[in-house]
């Protein structure tokens, strides 16, 4: 039965990227609703290895919780000369989750004596989507990365987290230089969410 789907992400900035991707989508059939809609449940901790473990996670968490089919993002920043750092960690990557100017300053810093041809990076993005099945879940789980480099110093006001250090390839601007346009266009959610629109179409179908 399509109909109300739940977006879980905690992350107000994330959350409007994902509510924005699912709009320009426009798959007939499908509300998605934000976690203030639902009675607070236990969300499991961030713990997995890798992205596609902690957003299955998160999806499944939601809709056990709900009965609601569930969307959830696991996102994070992997950079080369730190051997894919700070990959699932990037949220905390400071020691404080979501603090988006420490996490930052601290990648700066780590590569401040990196030179510019090795300081390649990506944006990686796995989304998962849960439906409930009967007792149990069926989940599918998508990736889509950007590649880019790090900057030397923040620019830009738009996005969110590593946004002002990270200048997508093929460009000479930070990811918060672009417009929202124009970053859902190229980014890591953009790319991962485009390749679950066939199980949201096959759900809002059904
Ligand atoms: O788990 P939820 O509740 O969705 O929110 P969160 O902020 O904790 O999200 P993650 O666990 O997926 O951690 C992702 C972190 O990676 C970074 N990140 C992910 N996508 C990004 C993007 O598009 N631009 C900049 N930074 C991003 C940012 O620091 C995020 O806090
Ligand atoms: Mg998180």
């Amino acid at each position: 039965m399509a109909g109300r789907v739940l977006v879980a992400s905690r992350n107000a900035k994330k959350l409007r990227e994902l509510q924005r991707v699912l709009d320009a989508a426009d798959i007939a059939g499908i509300e998605p609703v934000g976690l203030d809609a639902v009675p607070p449940y236990p969300e499991a901790p961030e713990t997995g290895a890798t992205f596609e473990e902690n957003a299955a996670a998160k999806a499944r968490d939601g809709a056990l919780a709900t009965g609601m089919a569930c969307i959830a993002d696991d996102s994070g920043l992997e950079i080369d000369a730190l051997n894919g750092m700070p990959g699932v960690l990037s949220a905390r990557w400071s020691g404080t989750h979501g603090d988006d100017g420490a996490n930052t300053a601290l990648v700066l810093a780590q590569l401040s004596d990196v030179p510019d041809e090795r300081r390649g990076a990506a944006f990686v993005s796995a989304c998962a989507f849960a439906v409930p099945d009967g007792d149990d879940v069926a989940v599918t789980v998508v990736r889509g990365e950007w590649r880019g480099a790090i900057a030397r110093a923040p620019r830009g006001e738009n996005g969110f987290g590593y946004d002002p250090v990270f200048v997508p390839e093929a460009g000479d601007r930070t990811a918060a230089e672009l417009s929202a346009e124009e970053k859902d266009a190229a980014s890591h959610r953009g790319r991962a969410l485009t390749l679950l629109v066939p199980a949201l179409a096959a759900f809002a179908g059904s």
